[in-house]
């Protein structure tokens, strides 16, 4: 059964106050993601977030919708460390995200998983070494690197393609390729912002199955998106930012 997200349903959001799983007893150090009392204002334009508070659990999974410069990405950045709250606090898996740099920082980052819109794969390189790159960074031996490969580009459905450059690819393909880059250090929570930004509706359907198989297995995911038709095929939980608040549209439906 698909998800009636009515529209106009998202007019009147109800405020993001209670855990995506309200009933459990978890302590701080359960969630994943928990932002508290988060503000980020950038002094410029004087846009950002204020006072977003969020947790989730592992194997959650959530939307962020929300208009064209509300913040989705901010929010994104925020939790992988490339922005600092001006107030408040950004923990992942218990750690303070904000307070981190250099090392712990690097560490940080690659216990998560990034996507981007425009993919960002380095076009020199093939599929495979694009993904590698992560796990060779991480001293991991060329041997258990391969091991890794194989059942990461399965996953993703470019075992065929591994070979390939970037630029030899569909844009479907190079956005799979880069789930794949994400995910081959194993990470626990995977950020997927604006995954399918620049696909047709085919190719990121399938991009939002890839991202469901990954839920199922247990990875935290979380996206951004203005796909509407995206979040009512998902059937997932979904938070709006609205005027620099972030707001639960579906509160009743916990991931
Ligand atoms: N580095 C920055 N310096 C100044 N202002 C910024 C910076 N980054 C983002 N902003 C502003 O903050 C607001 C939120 O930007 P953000 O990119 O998070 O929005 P978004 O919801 O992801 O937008 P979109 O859907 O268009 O990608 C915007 O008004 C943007 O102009």
């Amino acid at each position: 059964m698909t998800r009636a997200l009515l529209p106009g349903s998202d007019l009147f959001p109800q405020p993001l106050e209670q855990p995506l799983h309200p009933r459990s007893q978890a302590t701080p150090l359960d969630y994943t993601v928990h932002l508290k009392g988060v503000t980020k204002v950038y002094p410029q334009t004087k846009f950002g977030l204020v006072d977003v508070n969020l947790r989730l659990k592992q194997g959650s999974f959530l939307f962020v919708t929300g208009p064209s410069g509300a913040g989705k990405t901010t929010l994104m950045k925020l939790v992988y460390g490339a922005e600092r709250p001006d107030h408040g606090e950004v923990l992942v898996a218990g750690t303070n995200v904000g307070v981190l740099r250099g090392n712990r920082l690097s560490h940080l980052r690659r216990q998560l998983g990034v996507v981007f819109q425009d993919y960002k794969l380095i076009p020199r390189w093939t599929i495979t070494e694009n993904i590698a790159f992560v796990l060779k960074s991480q001293g991991i031996p060329r041997d258990e690197i391969e091991r890794r490969l194989r059942p990461t580009l399965k996953l993703v459905g470019l075992q065929k393609r591994a070979d390939c450059f970037p630029s030899q690819l569909s844009g479907g393909e190079q956005q799979r390729a880069s789930i794949a880059r994400a995910i081959v250090g194993s990470p626990k929570l995977l950020l997927a912002d604006e995954p399918t930004g620049n696909l047709d509706q085919e190719n990121a359907l399938q991009v939002l199955s890839i991202l469901k198989k990954l839920n199922n297995l247990g990875i935290t995911v979380v996206i951004t998106t203005h796909d509407m038709h995206l979040i009512q095929v998902a059937q997932a939980p979904v938070a709006r930012i609205y005027n620099g608040r972030l707001h639960m549209v579906n509160a009743d439906k916990t991931a």
